[in-house]
Order: structure tokens, then sequence, then C-alpha cells
């Protein structure tokens, strides 16, 4: 079988925060494994630990217990894009500065990092906002930036840590549509993590539904349904009713 350049192979892995007074175990024993170029989403219920298991992930954090590989390797900075809840973006800079600034620390030459950050601009549908501040942009093309960002990167793997979850509805549905197009244009591994059963079910190729604190696997969805999705298609609505039955409550 051929070796999967970009494979992310967790191996028991769990998480415990030592607080003053007790314990607060976040992620217990999680095995998975992330394919290349795969639409992951990760769903679970509110504080179930999400955001750390991302954190874990982009290496930010290191887990208690267990192993993760990237590629056989641990993974490293570079590897990973992130993109975040709260936009994240220098409000000092303009979306090109934005854009082009992973590049620009790697030291690559200023034409060749802009030419490749107008390339994300465009994918992005920010053409001819190169030079506005993040405050003159709606909250949709202040979060259009991050993936552009995180594409720019030149990452192999994107982790987007509910990056529609502040948008009003309208706005998180035409980004769900746009996240499809860019990576159907531009296939990357992401790591996708939400609270929304519909948005999961809309992008997924597949679903590892966690549980709540401290998240384990509840269970994994293998979506088989053609994309471009839709939210009142039958078969849509039998999936959904059958990951909320699964669904722990928020904590
Ligand atoms: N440094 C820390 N010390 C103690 N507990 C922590 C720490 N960081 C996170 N936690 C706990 O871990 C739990 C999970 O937090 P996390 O932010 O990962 O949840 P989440 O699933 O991303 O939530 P949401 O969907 O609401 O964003 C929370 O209950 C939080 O209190």
């Amino acid at each position: 079988m051929a070796v999967l350049k970009n494979k992310i192979e967790l191996k028991n892995v769990s998480k415990v925060y030592e607080t003053r007074d007790k314990q607060v175990e976040v992620l217990n024993n999680l095995s998975f494994e992330v394919h290349e170029n795969e639409f992951l989403v990760l769903l679970g219920p509110g504080r179930c630990g999400k955001t750390v298991l991302l954190n874990i992930l982009a290496n930010l954090e290191k887990q208690t217990s267990g192993t993760i590989e990237f590629a056989g390797r641990r993974p490293k900075m570079g590897d990973l894009g992130m993109v975040f809840q709260k936009y994240a973006l220098f409000p000092w800079k303009t979306v090109m500065g934005n854009v082009e600034m992973s590049q620009k620390l790697k030291g690559v030459d200023k034409k060749v990092r802009q030419e490749k950050a107008q390339e994300y601009i465009n994918l992005v549908g920010l053409k001819g906002f190169e030079n506005s501040l993040p405050k003159q942009l709606s909250g949709g093309m202040k979060q259009r930036v991050g993936i552009a960002r995180a594409y720019a990167s030149e990452s192999d793997i994107l982790l987007l840590d509910e990056p529609f979850g502040a948008l009003d509805a309208q706005t998180r549905y035409q980004m769900e549509d746009e996240i499809i197009k860019i990576w159907e244009k531009n296939k990357k591994t992401i790591i996708f993590v939400t609270n929304n059963v519909e948005e999961a079910l809309y992008l997924g190729d597949r679903i590892l539904l966690l549980s709540s604190r401290p998240a384990e696997i509840k269970k994994e969805y293998v979506v088989d349904l053609p994309r471009p999705r839709s939210y009142t298609d039958k078969a849509f609505l039998e999936y959904r009713n059958e990951i909320v039955d699964n669904t722990d409550l928020d904590i």
C-alpha cells in the first residue's frame, strides 16, 4: 500500500489539566487517523475539549499521554495552518500584509511571497481588497482573510476551529460553500471543528462525533452524500437526526 505523505495518526491521546485543587480530564484516550486531503470534521458539544485537541494537534500544547504522528514523525511548525473562531488577524496590517505574513517570516522574497498571497486572496474572493485593513471588512471577509492566510502558509494541513461560529446564518452558509469550493480547487487535509451538526454534515467527508468532556470518540460517520449537498435532502436529514440522537448535551 502507498504511504500517505500527510497522514496524521493519534494513538491513545489523553489530556488532564492539574489545577490547584483538582484534576480536569479533558480528552480521554483518543485514537484516530486523518487521511491525506480529506475534510475531517470534529463535532462535539460545547466545552468538550475540541479546541484543546486542535491545540495539541498544532503543537501549541502537549498531550498528557499518547502519541501523535504526522507522516510518521512528530508534527512541527509549518506543517499546519490554523484558522481561529475569532479571526486573529493583525489589525494594523492590510489584507495583503496578513496573508503574506507566514512567508515573510520564512524570509521569502517580497515579490514571490506577494504573488503567492495574491493567488490566495483571489481564491477566497477578496481581489480588490488587498490594501484594506481588517476593521474595514465584514466578519465573513475577515474569515476569508484567515483562510487565505492559512492557505498561503503552504501548510499541508489546515486546522479550522469553529471558523464560522461568529458569523450570521446567511454568511455562514456562504462561507461553508466557499470553503468547499476552495478545498475542491486546492486540495489539502482539513480538520474542521464545529458544534453544529448541519455544518458538519454539509462539509465533512467524515465526522468524528465526540462525547461531552472528557471527550471520547462516540461514533464515526463516513458521509456518503454527493456534493454539493443540500440541507433539505432526505438522506441529509436522516444523517442529521441520527447524529442529533447520538450527541451529548453541552456541559
Ligand atoms: N488550561 C486549562 N486548565 C484547566 N482546564 C482547562 C484548560 N484549558 C481548557 N480547560 C478545560 O477544558 C475543557 C474543554 O475546553 P475547550 O475549549 O477545548 O472546549 P471546546 O470543545 O472547544 O468548547 P467550545 O465548543 O465551547 O468552543 C473546558 O471545560 C475547559 O474548562
